[in-house]
């Protein structure tokens, strides 16, 4: 389905093989641990802007949240180096558009032509077959999701500093190159735009009420602090405590990570709680094989089911509890499942958490959070059930 849906060029979808290392090597190049750094000043020039923007209109929080991790891919020194407008900026609205295409595309077994590959020889002209009018309805848009910021670099006079302008400056002065090397460089980039933007937005579908339930269909690792954080209001308390402690008035960069355990615990509570992939990227076996007393035929898909690997023993008693306290006992592991696993294991992790370490903790740094008032004054309460689908 989400080759139909014009995902082709995402490599969370390419086949395992020379195509994709070749992807995954430059895409490497500009988000391993290291080189993520880069993105430090974009990424506090831009939550300057969001903290303005959540003092200005909190109940808009969700929509402020998407600008901003949009921002940062999109900006100087990142992906594409296009400026984004304060507000109704077209490639924020279409990573809002595609991501609502693609949270559906990656629910594993909705889609009939997933198990049955052969259905999509179907005539388009064949009325009433659902996966074709989804296919058609976003094809076009996420293609121009990753062609129009691509083209508009491609097309610039003098070159910047940006991932897709040094990559073809480069490309430009090598005698010796593969013919389809631009092609790699558009679809890494537009990987990660689209992995970005939909990072922050809900890959399902939410019904919260409360003062987080202004933009429904949204959710994000970020959100599901911000319902943590009203479930458990004590953790509030502590998270205040301890970046007031160690930070004065100041904003935490990414050098006062290692001083602030409490947030680091309550992160890693955040993506183990409430993974925003609950059942990773499905995959197939390239070739029969063999799982302890399991065969597994070639072809056949495998789904991860992390939302209960993250669950298990390992994590502690009560993994339905969201207790960041759960890390400092002796021998708990810190999560990874919700990344994935193996080869396929996300590298776009660093990127994530980094942006995530540093809107978050200013966030909380400068904001209490609070239930929205009804208008007789009373709070207006949140169910801890959130998600209502892709969760086994
Ligand atoms: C909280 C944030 C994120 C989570 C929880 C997450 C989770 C995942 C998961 C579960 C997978 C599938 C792994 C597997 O198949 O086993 C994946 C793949 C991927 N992610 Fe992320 N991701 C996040 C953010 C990002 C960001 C910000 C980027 C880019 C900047 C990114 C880039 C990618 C790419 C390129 C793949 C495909 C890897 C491959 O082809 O093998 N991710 N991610």
């Amino acid at each position: 389905m989400a080759l139909l849906s014009g995902w082709d060029y995402n490599m969370a979808f390419i086949r395992y093989g020379d195509w994709w290392r070749r992807h995954m090597r430059a895409f490497h190049q500009f988000f391993n641990s290291k080189a993520v750094g880069a993105f430090e000043p974009v990424k506090l020039k831009t939550r300057r802007q969001l903290l303005r923007n959540l003092l200005d209109t909190p109940e808009n929080f969700s929509e402020h949240l998407k600008y901003s991790v949009g921002r940062v891919i999109m900006d100087n020194q990142a992906v594409y180096a296009i400026e984004i407008k304060p507000e109704n900026d077209q490639f924020i609205i279409i990573t809002h558009l595609t991501s609502e295409g693609f949270g559906r595309t990656v629910i594993p077994c909705l889609w009939l032509v997933d198990i049955f590959p052969i259905l999509k020889r179907l005539p388009d002209w064949l009325p009433g077959i659902p996966f074709k009018n989804f296919a058609k309805k976003y094809r076009d848009l996420t293609q121009d999701l990753s062609n129009i910021p691509f083209n508009i670099v491609k097309n610039r006079e003098s070159p910047d500093y940006s991932f897709v302008s040094t990559s073809l400056e480069r490309l430009r002065r090598l005698q010796d190159f593969q013919f389809d090397e631009e092609t790699v460089i558009k679809n890494v980039s537009g990987t990660a735009y689209a992995a970005g933007a939909n990072t922050v937005r809900n890959r399902f579908f939410l019904s919260v009420s409360g003062w987080v339930n202004v933009v429904k269909q949204t959710y994000s690792a970020a959100l599901q602090a911000v319902v943590a954080l009203i479930l458990y209001p004590e953790t509030q308390k502590k998270l205040q405590e301890e970046l007031d402690r160690v930070l004065g008035d100041r904003l935490p960069n990414l050098e006062d990570r290692k001083d602030l355990p409490y947030l680091n615990a309550f992160l890693a509570e955040v993506m183990r709680w409430r993974p925003p992939l609950p059942l990773g990227v499905p995959h197939a076996v390239q070739e029969d094989d063999v799982y302890g007393e399991y065969f597994i035929p070639k072809g056949s898909i495998i789904i991860a089911d992390s939302w209960q690997i993250l669950r298990d023993e390992k994590y502690g008693p009560n993994p339905e509890e969201f207790n960041p306290e759960r890390f400092f006992q002796p021998g708990v592991p810190w999560p990874t499942e919700q990344f994935g696993f193996g080869r396929r294991f996300c590298p776009g992790r660093f990127f994530a958490e980094n942006a995530n370490f540093l809107f978050m903790a200013a966030i909380f740094k400068v904001f209490n959070i609070t239930l929205k008032k009804d208008e007789n004054g009373n709070d207006i309460p949140v169910s801890e059930k959130t998600i209502e689908s892709g969760v086994p």
